[in-house]
């Protein structure tokens, strides 16, 4: 089956440093990827490459056959959305961050937006739950409702990819399975093919129906949680000692540390 993105022997970094190393993996359409991978492995630098933030220094990336490199920004804009880990929108309202969607959509003189833009904010508000917040300021919403405005912005761009930066860190559990939950559903109800860093092993192996481990500029592994979650890959990959289960309701994987004292009286080591 073709990848709806595909991203092939694609190498970027900033100048003098050189980060990403021949990359290539694809998606396919309406699949939630997660990326992992310790800090410094180049995850980021990723979506900045894919973004076209970032020059191709070999490779290309495509979206349905289309280098996204060669975009122009409007077709960039209108493909492709992002949420970042922080949203520095300040003294403006929430829907008027989630209008500011529908910028690469405006035709050339139309400084204001239309009726069209107004309905497709409200639809992606209400998905999200953050039309209640509508006339509160960015900067007086919570990180969680800030998460959420974020997405809804996002989502106002009407992209066929969706790239999350850590959209769960900073939030506590309710508010990780309200956002994840909702990340499911628009890329299984919606067919949005979304690809979303995650730091925290078990949430990335319960949410995702694909994983890409990233290990040092480079990708280690891909598959189904399943197959990349267990201990020798992430072991080697963080250094650390862990332990895998399964789920005994979701049937997806689990991962557990263990302390070095527990370590040292066990003999794990
Ligand atoms: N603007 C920059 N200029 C030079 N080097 C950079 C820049 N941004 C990141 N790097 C370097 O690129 C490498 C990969 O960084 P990147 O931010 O992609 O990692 P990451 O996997 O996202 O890490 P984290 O989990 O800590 O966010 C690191 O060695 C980092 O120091």
């Amino acid at each position: 089956m073709q990848s709806f993105v595909k991203i092939e022997h694609f190498s970027c970094g900033y100048p003098g440093h050189f980060v990403l190393d021949d990359v290539s993996f694809g998606i396919q359409k309406g699949d939630f990827v997660g990326i992992i991978g310790p800090n410094g492995s180049g995850k980021t630098t990723l979506f900045k490459g894919i973004s076209a933030e970032l020059s191709a220094l070999t490779g290309v990336v495509t979206l349905e056959g289309k280098n996204i490199h060669k975009m122009s920004l409007r077709q960039r804009a209108q493909n492709l959305a992002i949420v970042t880990q922080t949203i520095e929108a300040g003294a403006m309202t929430v829907e008027e961050y989630v209008l500011m969607g529908r910028m690469p959509y405006r035709k050339q003189f139309q400084f204001f937006e239309n009726e069209n833009d107004f309905a497709i904010a409200e639809k992606y508000m209400k998905l999200t739950g953050v039309d209640r917040l509508r006339n509160k300021y960015m900067n007086a919403l919570s990180g969680g409702e800030q998460q959420l405005a974020g997405i809804a912005r996002a989502l106002a761009q009407e992209p066929q990819l969706l790239l999350l930066d850590e959209p769960t860190s900073h939030l506590d559990i309710t508010h990780q399975v309200q956002i994840l939950n909702l990340i499911r559903r628009l890329s299984h109800d919606l067919k949005l093919t979304i690809l979303m860093i995650i730091h925290d092993l078990n949430l990335a192996g319960e949410y995702c129906d694909q994983l890409i481990m990233m290990q040092k500029g480079g990708v280690r592994k891909t598959g189904v949680p399943m197959d990349v979650l267990n201990y020798q890959d992430i072991e080697a990959v963080y250094d650390t000692v862990v332990i895998t289960r399964t789920n005994p309701v979701s049937g997806k994987p689990v991962v557990f540390l263990i302390s070095e004292d527990v370590m040292s009286t066990k003999k794990l080591s």
